[in-house]
């Protein structure tokens, strides 16, 4: 017997990648497809797979791979959070020492190159560069919790932005800024109601795409002090909009742009010419959640920009 403590621990298998075509149409030329990254975590008795050697309370992770290609042939993938809560649901209700599962789900979006000239659709290229998230939480104390997100959407202002009135001390070398480039890219993380998560009609796509459409929204129309306002002035709009998500993780890597000195060249920089720097970026992170709503979405993983 170990004289330390095992404390929480988790396993299963990452990413699985799969693509689903669903034929539609009556003779199924008009494709449709969903291209998922899926990542399965179970929680329950390990102690003695830990301890002893003992594997009778081990699901092996190659099990849970080939779940998540059984259930993609077996249901339809209607959205990378429906597709989650049913494995997160099989897993803790198919294995009594499987306590809790957590699936987490990147969607990768792909739209269709319309071919005027034939009528089967099975063409598409990659959308965008974001990647839509769900992480699904199902068992022990927490019931059914849905986070949705999205990471890697870049934006920028090229105006509307300053920074000034900030602390000076002896270390503070930054210009203040009237009128500035914002830049970003955003990862969001937004959790559901438990009513929404409970509600096997919920419509997640749509749900998605009233978040996405509120955040680019905010990110535009909000003319900005900090790139902190800025967050939470997305944040607020999601709340205002969407009554079914309590609260709103928004993680903005500060993308900064700095004016190049032209004066060298004899050429005066009116705000044209930038220099986009890589590294650093500032860190900027937050939560904004309802009153009275305890917050769930981990505050613990920093994103690199
Ligand atoms: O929007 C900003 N917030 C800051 O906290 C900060 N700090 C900094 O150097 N530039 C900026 N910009």
């Amino acid at each position: 017997m170990s004289k330390h403590v095992l404390a929480q621990n988790q396993y299963g298998k990452a990413e699985n990648r799969i693509v689903k075509i669903t034929r539609k149409g009556s003779d199924g030329s008009w494709h449709e497809i969903r291209d998922l990254n899926v990542s399965v975590a179970l929680r329950g008795e390990f102690r003695d797979v830990h301890l002893t050697g003992d594997n009778g309370n081990c699901l092996p992770t190659d099990t849970t791979k080939n779940t998540v290609y059984a259930f993609a042939k077996e249901h339809d993938v209607t959205s990378p959070e429906a597709f989650g809560i049913l494995l997160a649901k099989h897993f803790v209700n198919s294995q009594a020492v499987i306590h809790e599962a957590q699936i987490r789900v990147e969607e990768f979006a792909w739209e269709r190159i319309p071919v005027p000239t034939r009528k089967e659709q099975h063409s598409f290229v990659r959308s965008g560069q974001e990647v839509r998230t769900a992480q699904i939480t199902y068992g022990g104390s927490t019931g059914l919790q849905v986070i949705s997100g999205l990471k890697d959407l870049t934006v920028m202002n090229s105006t509307n932005s300053e920074f000034h009135g900030y602390i000076k001390d002896k270390y503070t070398t930054l210009k203040e800024a009237y009128d500035r480039i914002l830049a970003t890219k955003v990862t969001a993380r937004w959790a559901h109601s438990s009513s929404a998560a409970d509600d096997a009609e919920h419509d997640w796509d749509r749900s998605y795409k009233k978040v996405r459409t509120h955040l680019l929204e905010a990110f535009a129309e909000t003319y900005s002090y900090s790139l902190q306002q800025t967050l939470h002035a997305m944040a607020d709009r999601v709340l205002d909009n969407v009554a079914s998500v309590n609260e709103v993780r928004l993680n903005l890597p500060n993308k900064h742009h700095f004016l190049v000195d032209l004066e060298p060249f004899g050429l005066k920089n009116d705000n044209e010419v930038y220099f986009a720097a890589d590294r650093p970026y500032g860190l900027i992170e937050g939560t904004i959640h309802r009153d009275g709503v305890r917050p769930v979405i981990s505050t613990s993983d920093w994103i690199v920009a």
